[in-house]
């Protein structure tokens, strides 16, 4: 793959701490428009990877390019500005305004940073608004308060504030983390509708649920790729087997 078709590619990335290296020689990249889950054991590496994609951590060696372009020099604003957005596993929302109060404001951040090159029409907005509660499954929640809703409902507004950004790319640290089995299959959905019109990362530890929305999986162990491929692949390989051997189901 060519780097001009890699909405993200990484090359021979160390971050050490204290002489540790938390990522190791690590090369990855990904495709404009894919749906990617990275997996891997406790301490494999993956927030770390999240971290520096986001530029809260800078690489010790090797480079992130995103969309081409080398993220080295890029602070964390500049980076979510350039079109990169995390969701954490905890949920970031105002819990005493409504999911459509919420869904504005992430909307509302939008347009000043665009302030001087489009105009914003309310109506438009309102549109937007609209859109993302519905594709978030909230149209009919839109007016209560978001501390009322549930887990699973928390995370998909978050979702949506994100996609209200218009991110080229999206991280998603352990989404389904305490949700219901329902809720877990939902999310899954949003997420595959998501993929439809963006590039996604997804970190998981539930593999029925990487199953349901996985395409192609990296393994991450030990701060590097153990390897790649679609999830009968990586399942069945010797060494993913080998590396989860002995470790205890995660407790999520
Ligand atoms: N700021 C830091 N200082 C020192 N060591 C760190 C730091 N951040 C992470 N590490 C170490 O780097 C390794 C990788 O951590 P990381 O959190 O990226 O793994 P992970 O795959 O996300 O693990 P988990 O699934 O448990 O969240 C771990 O051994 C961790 O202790």
């Amino acid at each position: 793959m060519g780097v001009s078709e890699a909405i993200l590619a990484i090359e021979n990335l160390t971050v050490s701490f204290d002489g540790f290296k938390a990522l190791n020689q690590l090369n990855f990249s990904m495709a404009v428009g894919e749906l990617r889950v990275i997996i891997g054991p406790n301490g494999a590496g993956k927030t770390t990877f999240l971290d520096v994609i986001t530029g809260k951590v800078k690489p010790t060696e090797g480079r992130v390019l995103f969309k081409g372009k080398n993220l080295r020099s890029f602070s964390e604003d500049q980076i979510a500005r350039m079109g990169i957005g995390r969701k954490f596993q905890t949920p970031r929302i105002y819990l005493n305004l409504t999911p459509q109060e919420n869904l504005e404001l992430a909307c509302n951040r939008r347009k000043q940073v665009f302030a001087t090159l489009f105009s914003y029409s309310p109506q438009a907005e309102r549109r937007t608004v609209t859109g993302l509660l519905e594709t978030v499954g909230l149209a009919a929640k839109a007016k209560i308060q978001a501390g009322l809703l549930s887990h699973g409902e928390k995370q998909w507004l978050e979702i949506g504030m994100l996609v209200a950004q218009s991110p080229d790319l999206l991280l998603v640290d352990e989404p389904v983390a305490g949700l219901t089995d329902e809720e877990t299959e939902r999310t899954g959905e949003l997420l595959q509708a998501l993929a439809e019109s963006h590039s996604i990362i997804v970190i998981e530890h539930d593999m029925e649920f990487v199953r349901q929305i996985a395409r192609q999986v990296t393994v991450l162990h030990e701060g590097t790729v153990l390897c790649e491929g679609t999830i009968d692949q990586v399942q069945s390989d010797p060494r993913v087997i080998e590396v989860y051997l002995g470790q205890k189901p995660e407790a999520h």
